[in-house]
């Protein structure tokens, strides 16, 4: 477990910050601009010292009588802009600091030097200059190189924020790829919801050198407390399992908490935990069970909660199952609510189109 927190005054800022990260997976620092998540991540690789306490695992990296110095953090730092030696080519660059971790190591590497330039798909720039290289490539060199010095803890500040939608949607698998395959904490600095739907396992949410909320992923994000829910587009991330592939059509079956869910695209290996992204506004509900319908996918669930969304519609929390499963939330007019007289603990079918879902690889934890 990462367990940080730190306060103190910068300029006329004040940072007032507690959070636990697990030793796996990815935590995510999200909030509005100058909330902190910069200076927070500053304070972890020791760049910045404000009063406070970290430890990552059993190390104790600062308290009220130890600094540990900046350059002696097992930190992989990854930045906004990729900041790649000009003049040594894409493998001097990755090897830079890969040499300098394994010198004098007797264990061997978590991470090989193969293996990075496999998962990040690096082998056929290995001999480029990084002036040659578009925004995308250069950030995976980065996070490469980042990933060969062997780090304990990587840190990701907007590793996505200057690459454009395009150049986002390229590189967004990797990073999913390397989620599965990572055995380190990774704390990914970020104001981007898309990105924390993809990437992140959990979510630490700041607001005003405050954090307002922490959890798993799809908790808070599914949380009539919290700003989400009500958002328009909000959408939950929820963790299923891959069941298998229709032979009849191809769709991909998942096991969603013991229900089936059919889509029309995901990883298929048998087995294989995918995150399964529903979007509030591709939900609907019914009293009963459809019939006749093009809706593939139907649900049991258990209404949790409602909230007023607007002047005309409302947010329901769903439970899958009788209310004990993950949560997801529906979008439906107020109108609707009244005409079947909706109340929290009714049990209804959620309905959810296939093609709506997009399964993509990377667990979530349950
Ligand atoms: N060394 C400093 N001296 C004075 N003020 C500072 C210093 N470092 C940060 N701040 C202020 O602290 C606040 C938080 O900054 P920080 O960069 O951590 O926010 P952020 O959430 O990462 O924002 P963004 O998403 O825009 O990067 C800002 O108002 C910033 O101007």
């Amino acid at each position: 477990m990462i367990e940080a927190r730190f306060r103190g005054a910068l300029g006329g800022f004040t940072l007032d910050a507690a959070f636990r990260a697990p030793m796996r997976g990815v935590t995510a620092l999200f909030g509005p601009s100058g909330c902190g998540k910069t200076t927070v991540l500053r304070c972890i690789a020791g760049l910045q010292k404000l009063d406070g306490r970290l430890s990552v695992g059993e190390a104790v990296w600062q308290d009220e009588r130890h600094f540990l110095a900046p350059h002696r953090r097992p930190i992989g730092y990854v930045f906004q802009e990729a900041s790649l030696f000009a003049h040594r080519s894409v493998r001097g660059n990755l090897l830079y600091g890969y040499d300098r971790a394994m010198r004098g190591r007797s264990e061997p590497p978590a991470i090989g030097f193969e293996e990075v330039c496999d998962l990040l798909g690096l082998d056929r720039l290995i001999d480029r200059a990084p002036r040659h290289l578009s925004g995308g490539e250069r950030q995976r060199v980065s996070l490469g190189r980042a990933l060969l010095s062997q780090p304990r803890l990587l840190l990701m500040d907007e590793p996505l924020s200057a690459l454009d939608a395009m150049a986002k949607a390229e590189i967004l698998p990797y990073f999913e790829r390397l989620h599965a395959r990572l055995n380190l904490p990774i704390l990914l600095v970020t104001h981007d919801i898309t990105e924390v739907e993809r990437l992140a396992d959990r979510l630490v949410l700041m607001r005003a050198g405050r954090v307002e909320a922490e959890g798993p992923l799809n908790d808070l994000l599914t949380d009539p407390a919290l700003p989400f829910a009500r958002t328009r587009g909000t959408a939950a991330v929820l963790s299923a399992r891959v069941a298998g592939r229709e032979a009849s059509d191809g769709l991909v079956r998942l096991d969603l908490d013991g229900q089936p869910v059919l889509v029309a695209a995901a990883p298929i290996h048998p087995g294989a935990l995918v995150r399964l992204r529903i979007a509030a506004s591709d939900v609907s509900l019914a009293l009963d069970q459809p019939s006749r319908s093009t809706i593939l996918n139907v649900l049991r669930a258990r209404i949790e909660t409602i909230t007023d969304a607007g002047e005309t519609e409302a947010v329901i929390t769903l439970a899958l199952g009788a209310g004990e499963g993950q949560r997801l939330p529906a979008r439906i007019t107020r109108r609707s609510l009244a005409a079947l007289q909706l109340a929290p603990g009714m049990d209804v079918y959620v309905q959810v189109k296939g093609a709506s879902l997009s399964a993509s690889p990377g667990a979530v934890e349950p």
